[in-house]
């Protein structure tokens, strides 16, 4: 069973993917186990203090080393048998690609670092990060909901997580093409028509229209996509 170790100052925020839809569905299912770290549970100061300002000047605070460091100890601890992976969610992170989230899908156990403030001191991504990724070119307050898009898109993956055709469908996505266009009742809505092939019970010529459209759509707007 894939268990996540997440580190996190806000873990409430991880019911956005343990209280519904296939995530909260996987995890009843025993799909996957979350185990959320605070690393203000690992300070000794009356404050709990967590974060201090950066040496050399500049704006915001940073996470400070010693408590993640004791936090990735008491995770470590308990899992001692399991090889693990840390990834670090940042801006300065490889782009995430689907074909990347099907190899992170094949692994026993993911530990999630989540940034908050300016990020942490580098020595807690040389001491303990094997991985950073970054889930789009853009900023955000921390690194929580990069984290949960991370953890969606593998949970999703695990054998037994969607229905068998949802399985089946997701299958030609990983075929590196964007998908098609789909229609469902009412046939005819505000004067547009659902297109006729999909009406035609030939399923030879509906796969031929489906495949053509993914290429054509991909050509239009991702052509960075093909070649692969
Ligand atoms: C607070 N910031 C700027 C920060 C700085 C360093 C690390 C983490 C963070 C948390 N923010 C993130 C995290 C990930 C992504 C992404 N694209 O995956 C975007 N933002």
């Amino acid at each position: 069973m894939l268990r996540f170790d997440v580190i996190s100052i806000f873990g409430e925020m991880f019911s956005a993917i343990t209280a519904q839809g296939i995530s909260a569905k996987a995890l009843d299912k025993g799909l996957y186990e979350l185990a959320v770290w605070n690393p203000r549970d690992f300070t000794h100061d009356r404050h709990r203090t967590i974060d201090d300002r950066p040496y050399g000047g500049g704006p915001g605070m940073l996470m400070m080393y010693e408590p993640l460091r004791d936090t990735f100890k008491a995770i470590n601890q308990q899992q001692p048998e399991q090889p693990n992976h840390t990834i670090y969610l940042s801006p300065q992170g490889q782009p995430l690609t689907q074909q990347r989230v099907a190899e992170l899908a094949t692994l026993p156990r993911i530990t999630l670092l989540c940034g908050r403030y300016e990020g942490v001191d580098e020595r807690v991504i040389e001491n303990f990060v094997d991985e950073e990724i970054a889930i789009g070119d853009f900023v955000v307050s921390g690194g929580e909901l990069p984290a949960m898009m991370l953890m969606d898109a593998v949970i999703r993956l695990q054998p037994g997580a969607l229905g068998h055709q949802d399985s089946a469908r997701q299958d030609s996505f990983s075929d590196g093409l964007l998908d098609c266009p789909h229609y469902t009742r009412p046939e005819v809505v505000d004067g547009k028509a659902v297109p006729p092939v999909l009406m035609s019970g030939n399923h030879a010529h509906i796969a031929k229209w489906r495949y053509e459209q993914q290429r054509q759509r991909t050509q239009a707007r991702r052509p960075d996509l093909l070649n692969n």
